[in-house]
């Protein structure tokens, strides 16, 4: 079978061999009046298996099996000098460097874009001829070219195992450890609207005052235990119902967790508020004497003993200071490192509380967008539910400083009053260059996988499948074959040397773990702006992110980067993925442009590495 596909393959490059040979040779005018009509006329040649029996009307379109495309607008004669012979013509074309010297970025047979369509049509109304460009062949490449046009690294991914270092090793401190528990908590796949939660367990709706939502939250574990019981007896042959039930479960505890924590830190504040009224209306007595007071009442209350009420005390004074810092949110996404941070207080000093003040419009940032139902927790404890940051999460810039974030689109204002970028999930194709093809299409090399429709993992041999049952590979688990993409744990910052916007990494990414695939517009001859060049045996193509994109849009370059772009095929289809080379919690992620980015382009790198390939001189 691998032979056949061979063929088919060898056919498919005879046919396109034959028609460029055909054109060189005959160097005719064809008449072609559909050529009028295209800006950037394209010869597409596709190839079908058919039956081609008797029952020739019921037949069904086969599977295409190969696809070439011949640019046309490459092969096309520019348009001759009026005293120029062909050949002459011909020599003209092979001096780039003359080209310049009339002071045109643009390659002879190229559109210049400033000219739109009538400097194009210009020169291809001129001529009507077409030959086989011998450009590759004859021309030195010119680097400045490529300005701006990202390059796939060529290596092979970053190995997943680490390399163990011999460097000293710092562990995460106690408030690193709570913070990133925050962040995962709200990168999470966890549910806090209390609505959804209270509704999947027949709990009435939360539409009372707050004591109406205790209540209900009071009730859930009641009520858990009950189905629990019923449904270990009931559905236990059912795995995928117990998951569901499972996770309605766990989700619900989890609202009850951040329920008990924000009214605790309340809790906190009113027993203050209460000496303090005390204190106020019978001045007669001490603070310490009402405190006291104060105190023996809320035991009796409890029904705890002293001992009890004041090391719980303890640690709820510790979540109302966290609280009081980092914000509602980060008690409601706490992890249960937020416990030990308070009951032990390590690190819990003035700089642990001014790195948790940082972080607050941050958290509110990814809270908002994130889960934005995560407020109407706060009615419990009299707090506004009003989200301050609605839209996408990379609609908002944070900042290191704890300033407040803003807008997206305010950022670019004074570079680009006219902004604008759609958040999207997947790549779109550029219709108007590629019609309804996907350059990115590369055809599986196994035969045997070809031809029973199984899609076979390049990289690990495995069958892939958007349904998690079928699926067995898992080269990057996060991106592909998983029933929904979680958002990466990151955040579009504000650098402070001067690159404007950038992607920090909010947890650790371990080397060899995807960051993001980088979607874009898939479109081709985009120049002089920043995009990335990629091309499957079939194709060349370019993501160009400038008007819709993902998150990844927004990485910098470094001369020492942290993350690596590889290709990766993914049923069928090339992706581009941002694999990383080891990234720190809080880091900035990078990638290396390359040479051809930077080659020709008046701008100084500012990665601020020692081993910088593209600082300018003064900077
Ligand atoms: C793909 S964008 C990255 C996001 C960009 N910083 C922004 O705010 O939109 C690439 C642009 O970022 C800037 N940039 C990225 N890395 C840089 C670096 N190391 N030095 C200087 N500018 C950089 C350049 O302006 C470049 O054109």
């Amino acid at each position: 079978m691998t032979s056949g596909v061979q063929n088919i393959e060898r056919l498919s490059e005879c046919i396109e061999r034959a028609i460029q040979e055909h054109l060189a040779k005959s160097n005719i005018n064809i008449p072609w009046p559909q050529l009028d009509g295209l800006n950037r006329p394209v010869l597409r040649i596709e190839a079908f298996l058919e039956d081609a029996g008797p029952r020739r009307t019921a037949r069904a379109r086969s599977e295409r099996v190969a696809s070439r495309t011949l640019d046309l607008a490459r092969m096309m004669t520019p348009a001759p000098a009026p005293s120029l012979t062909v050949d002459q013509h011909e020599c003209k074309e092979t001096s780039p460097t003359e080209e310049n010297s009339h002071g045109s970025p643009y390659s002879s047979w190229e559109p210049d874009p400033t000219e739109h369509n009538n400097g194009w049509d210009r020169r291809r109304k001129g001529t009507g001829g077409l030959r086989v460009s011998h450009k590759q062949s004859v021309f030195q490449e010119d680097l400045s070219e490529h300005q701006r046009q990202m390059q796939i690294d060529t290596r092979s991914f970053p190995k997943r195992k680490k390399v163990a270092s011999d460097k000293l090793v710092f562990q995460p401190s106690t408030l690193d450890k709570l913070i990133i528990g925050i962040w995962e908590q709200v990168h999470g796949s966890i549910n806090l609207d209390p609505k959804a939660i209270f509704e999947q367990f027949q709990v009435a709706p939360s539409t009372g005052p707050a004591t109406d939502v205790i209540r209900q939250a009071q009730t859930q574990e009641g009520t858990a235990m009950t189905m629990l019981s019923t449904a270990a007896n009931t559905i236990c042959d059912s795995f995928s119902q117990m998951n569901v039930f499972c996770r309605k479960v766990t989700q619900a505890s989890r609202v009850c967790r951040s329920i008990e924590m924000i009214v605790q830190a309340r809790w906190t504040e009113l027993f203050e508020d209460q000496v303090r009224y005390r204190s106020q209306s019978k001045p007669e007595f001490s603070t310490t004497k009402h405190r006291k007071a104060v105190f023996m009442e809320a035991c009796q209350d409890f029904g705890w003993s002293e001992k009890e009420l004041r090391n719980k005390m303890a640690i709820w004074r510790g979540y109302k200071e966290v609280k009081d810092a980092a914000g509602w949110a980060a008690l409601v996404f706490a992890g249960m490192g937020i416990y030990r941070f308070c009951k032990y207080r390590v690190g819990f000093d003035k700089d642990a509380m001014r790195r948790l003040k940082n972080l607050r419009k941050r958290l509110e940032v990814a809270a908002d967008t994130l889960h934005p139902h995560w407020r109407q927790l706060l009615a419990i404890v009299g707090e506004s539910q009003t989200l301050q940051y609605p839209g996408h999460p990379h609609e908002w810039v944070v900042f290191d400083d704890g300033s407040d974030p803003l807008p997206l689109r305010q950022t670019y204002m004074l570079h680009d009053p006219y902004f604008a970028f759609e958040h999207i999930e997947e790549s779109v194709i550029d219709e108007s260059v590629w019609g309804c093809e996907d350059p990115r299409w590369t055809p599986q090399s196994n035969a045997v996988a070809r031809t029973s429709g199984v899609y076979i993992c390049a990289l690990c041999n495995e069958p892939q499948s958007d349904d998690a049952q079928e699926n067995s590979c898992f080269c990057f688990p996060s991106l592909f074959g998983c029933v929904k993409r979680k958002p990466a744990p990151l955040q579009v910052y504000r650098t402070a040397v001067g690159k404007n916007n950038g992607l920090v990494a909010l947890t650790s990414f371990d080397r060899g773990i995807a960051i993001g695939e980088l979607v874009g517009l898939i479109t081709k001859g985009v120049r002089h702006l920043d995009v990335m060049d990629s091309s499957t045996p079939l194709a060349s193509y370019q993501i160009w992110q400038g008007r819709m994109g993902n998150y990844t849009r927004f990485i910098n370059h470094s001369c020492k980067p942290n993350a690596q772009s590889s290709t990766f095929t993914w049923l069928d289809t090339q992706r581009v993925v941002l694999v990383s080379k080891g990234i720190d919690a809080g880091a900035e992620i990078t990638l290396d442009y390359g040479d051809k980015y930077w080659a020709g382009l008046d701008k100084s790198c500012l990665c601020g590495e020692s081993c910088c390939r593209y600082r300018r001189d003064g900077s």
